[in-house]
Formats: structure tokens, sequence, C-alpha cells
């Protein structure tokens, strides 16, 4: 009887902590880990095989490297992440996707960091706000703007490709992620188990596919063949969010994502029915990334 008293009490506590988790597991997961269960088994096994799934994805994330800087930046206008990376022994940086009215922001924390700012890079041909990185040119001289060839946009260096760019002992490949432009990359970082979206996959959500060269079937071939292929722990950063998320990982991408779990004709359909109204800054923000950002910018004294 006592041992029968004990096996409920656990099964129910099991069950408390699993049954709030279950809510965001999608039905797949739950049939995988059901096929290890006898059929006899109680409701609260499977939401334990169900709580263990949920654990290791999340203790399976990497840490960084004690060398390695990381900094989230954020402009509220444009609801845009910039990322700032270094690499702490040598104090080279990179900056990803900054936006023009945030440059000085990002230059006097460069600065202030001791960091010299080698690269600053865009994902892509931005078609919402203005890069910063030709208004970073001026204001840190040292600063090589950097883009996809394929994003047809003026830069001092164009990837490829699967090129890589160096930042101290660090470096980032570019992977081509077509889709939402022809130019989108995604930047990985392997050492650190991390990846810059841009817009192609955004958090539970992707790029829009309605203008620029934006092509449904691209995108969805580009993350599920190219970010939904890397290690399902890698973190997830993008250019955007509109809901207050920082981050995301392969795995919860792959599990929950709205748009990218269904198949691409289905994925298709929901793309051709957004219906979200033109970015306001468009016919302003294209014409000026196609020149870098060197476009109308502040003049320093
Ligand atoms: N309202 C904003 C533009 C919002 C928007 O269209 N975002 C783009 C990325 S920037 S081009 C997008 O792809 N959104 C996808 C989505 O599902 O929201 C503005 O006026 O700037």
């Amino acid at each position: 009887m006592k041992l029968l008293v004990s096996v409920l009490r656990r099964a129910s506590a099991a069950a408390a902590i699993a049954v709030p988790c279950q809510k965001f597991l999608s039905r797949a997961i739950v049939n995988s880990a059901a096929r290890y269960i006898k059929p006899t088994t109680s409701s609260s096994f499977h939401q334990s095989v169900v709580l263990a799934q949920c654990v290791k994805m999340l203790d399976q994330r990497k840490t960084f490297s004690p060398d390695f800087f990381f900094r989230q930046l954020f402009d509220e206008q444009s609801h845009t992440y910039s990322y700032l990376l270094a690499d702490i022994t040598t104090k080279e940086a990179v900056l990803i996707d900054p936006v023009l009215e945030q440059a000085k922001r990002d230059a006097k924390l460069i600065e202030e960091l001791g960091f010299s700012l080698k690269y600053a890079l865009n994902t892509h041909m931005h078609a919402d706000h203005i890069t910063g990185t030709g208004y970073l040119k001026q204001l840190l001289p040292s600063t090589v703007s950097v883009i996809s060839r394929s994003s047809g946009a003026k830069a001092d260096k164009h990837l490829a490709d699967n090129e890589t760019i160096a930042f101290g002992r660090h470096e980032l490949r570019a992977l081509s992620t077509p889709g939402h432009t022809n130019g989108c990359m995604t930047f990985v970082v392997e050492e650190q188990g991390i990846a810059f979206t841009g817009d192609t996959l955004l958090i539970r959500g992707c790029g829009r596919t309605d203008f620029q060269e934006g092509d449904s079937r691209t995108l969805y071939r580009s993350v599920h063949e190219r970010i939904f292929t890397l290690p399902e722990n890698y973190r997830l950063f993008p250019a955007h969010d509109y809901k207050g998320n920082l981050e995301t990982t392969v795995a919860e991408e792959k599990r929950y994502n709205p748009r990218l779990t269904k198949d691409i004709e289905a994925f298709v359909e929901i793309m051709n029915n957004l219906n979200l109204p033109y970015p306001k800054m468009i016919d302003k923000a294209v014409p000026a990334n196609r020149e870098c950002g060197l476009y109308d910018i502040p003049k320093e004294n």
C-alpha cells in the first residue's frame, strides 16, 4: 500500500511539472515519445518522457568561450536587432545589421569596450531601415562594410556562399539563404553554436516574400536545407522581432514555427495570404541600402 501511495505521489508530481511544459510540445514529439512506452503505462509517464525531451532540448545549449564577446542591440523604431561580436583577446569586433539611427550608439559602445570594428556586415539589403554601415565607416574609419555579392548592393567586401570572415581567432561562416531577398545570408559561428538568420528565419515566423526578389519556395528550401540542418542546440538570432522575443534555437523552430513546420504547399499558401502592409521606409531604405547606407548620412565635424 505504502509503495502504491509513493508511486501515485511521484506520478502526480511529475504531471504537475510536465503539463505546462507539454502545452509547448508538438503532437509529433508526444507520439514519438509514446513509441517507447508500453500501452498500459499511465499518462503521467508520457508526460515525464515529454518533460525529459523538453529539458534535453534546453540543457544541450552551448555556452560561449571565455574569449568570445556577444551583445544583442535593439532599434525600437524598426524592431531591428544588431549584434556586436568580438575577440576579447585581440579586440577585433564585427557588427551585424547595424541601423543608421543607432550608429553613434554602436560606435560609442565599441570605443568604450576598447574594441576595433573590423567588419560591419549586413545579412541582406534591408527594406525597412537604412543600414548603419556607411555611417559607421565614417565614425570608425577602419571599418570594412560587407554584404553578399548576390544582394546587388555596394560594399567594401562581397561574400559568396560558405565564405568566412575572421575577427581575432573567431570566424563566422556566411550561408546563402535566399527567399526573403536574393542576397540573404545566415551567419554562423560554429564554435559558439550560434547563427544570425537575418530576415530568413524569425522567431516562430519568417521574412515576408512579397517584394524585392521574395520567393516563398526558395525561402522554405533555405530554412529547411541550410538552417534546420544545423545542430538542434544552435541558438538562432534574427534581424527582427515584433513581439519581444530575443532568441530561439534550431530545435524550437523545427517543432514550433507555425509556418515552417508545414509542408511546402501549405507554407506557400500562408505566405500568399499574409497581407502585410509594405514597410513604411521601403522607398527610401532600398535605394539607400543599395549604396551601403551612404545616403543622406549626417556629416561629422
Ligand atoms: N511594419 C514594419 C515592417 C514589418 C515587416 O514587414 N517586416 C518584415 C521584415 S523587415 S522588411 C517581415 O518580413 N515581416 C514578416 C512578418 O511576418 O511580419 C515597417 O513598416 O517597417
